[in-house]
């Protein structure tokens, strides 16, 4: 009898040095759900329609047959991190903060989907890694929309009504190769990221572990990224991520993780267990009225805020630190 049979094993999952408690799991009928989104807390919902007819339609092939001509948008890697970076700022001067030349981790290309399909398959060890991700409201096949507008909206609409958030900015498609990692960051949106083939691994952190992931300066490309490599994290520049604490999550087709708002999560799809499909819901956040005592994703809102001022009136970003050093040591330390 293979109750037993797991769909992935641990062997699947690359190692780290981490402290992480699973994230709950419950069926997507459960009032419970509400809690957790209430308290801004990550928890996978199951056996939901959210993206059920993906789940049942959207293989490799049909996604190659149905996905259309059109150009898409694939990251190219040559290592198995996809560390996302915001092209506009790549000029600004922060960017070279120690004088060196930002050079992008991964390039951005187009490529049709009998391409990308082709180069999947046929990919071998040391060959370059390849992740489309774009916006599924671009132009998809017929087939792919009829399928879309048969998501549960009512479902997610009803959350996203109930919970104040703001409007539905996006919904991504992500298809990435066995193995591929998407480095810790946050965004800040509100999301459901609905799982759709095979498996991902989502390591989450509250945002009030920000002090822990040392995030880049918030004008680098790497904006909203941690500076910390968690295969090698380097403890003497990073000395608090020993203290952090994560929350762990591998979800599979049908699960739907909420991810929230500027809460980090790192994201990758299992070793060994073949491509990857996910589709996300991306919303703005709420209102942010100030109540006392403030949200930590709402102090982490005032520190990005005061760096965007400071880096405007001092121009140099060499001259931030300083000056939030003198503000700070021996002040209010
Ligand atoms: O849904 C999310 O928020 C994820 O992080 C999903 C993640 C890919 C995200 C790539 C990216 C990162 C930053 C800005 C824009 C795009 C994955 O699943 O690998
Ligand atoms: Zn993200």
């Amino acid at each position: 009898m293979d109750g037993d049979k797991k769909p992935w094993d641990p062997s699947q999952l690359r190692k780290y040095d981490l402290n992480l408690e699973e994230i709950p799991r419950l069926h997507y009928k459960d009032p419970k759900i509400d809690e957790y989104i209430k308290e801004n807390k990550p928890v996978v919902i199951t056996e939901s329609n959210i993206v059920k007819p993906a789940v049942q339609r959207w293989s490799l092939e049909y996604l190659e047959r149905n996905l259309g001509h059109s150009g898409h948008t694939v990251f190219v890697s040559r290592n198995h991190k996809f560390k996302y970076y915001d092209e506009k700022k790549i000029y600004n001067r922060v960017s070279n903060t120690k004088g060196v030349e930002f050079t992008p981790p991964t390039r951005k290309v187009e490529m049709r989907i009998e391409d990308f399909m082709k180069r999947v398959k046929e990919w071998k060890k040391g060959d370059e890694r390849i992740y489309l991700q774009q916006s599924l409201t671009t132009t998809v096949g017929n087939n792919i929309v009829e399928d879309f507008v048969k998501f549960d909206w009512d479902y997610v609409n009803g959350k996203q009504t109930k919970h104040n958030w703001g409007p539905l900015t996006s919904n991504l498609l992500f298809i990435a190769m066995e193995g591929n990692q998407t480095p810790c960051h946050y965004d800040e949106q509100e999301n459901f990221f609905a799982q759709v083939q095979g498996y991902k691994r989502c390591i989450l952190f509250p945002p009030s572990q920000f002090e822990c992931l040392y995030p880049y300066p918030v004008h680098h490309p790497h904006d909203r990224q941690s500076m910390v490599d968690f295969e090698r994290p380097d403890y003497n520049k990073f000395p608090k991520f020993k203290n952090v604490k994560g929350w762990e999550a591998v979800v599979g087709p049908g699960d739907v993780l909420y991810i929230p708002i500027y809460w980090w999560h790192h994201i990758e799809s299992l070793l060994r267990g073949g491509p990857t499909v996910t589709v996300n819901f991306w919303y703005k956040g709420g209102p942010s009225t100030l109540e006392y005592p403030l949200k930590d994703h709402q102090k982490v809102s005032i520190t990005r805020n005061v760096e965007k001022m400071l880096l405007e009136v001092l121009q140099d970003p060499k001259e931030v630190g300083p000056l939030l050093r003198s503000m700070v040591l021996g002040r209010y330390t």
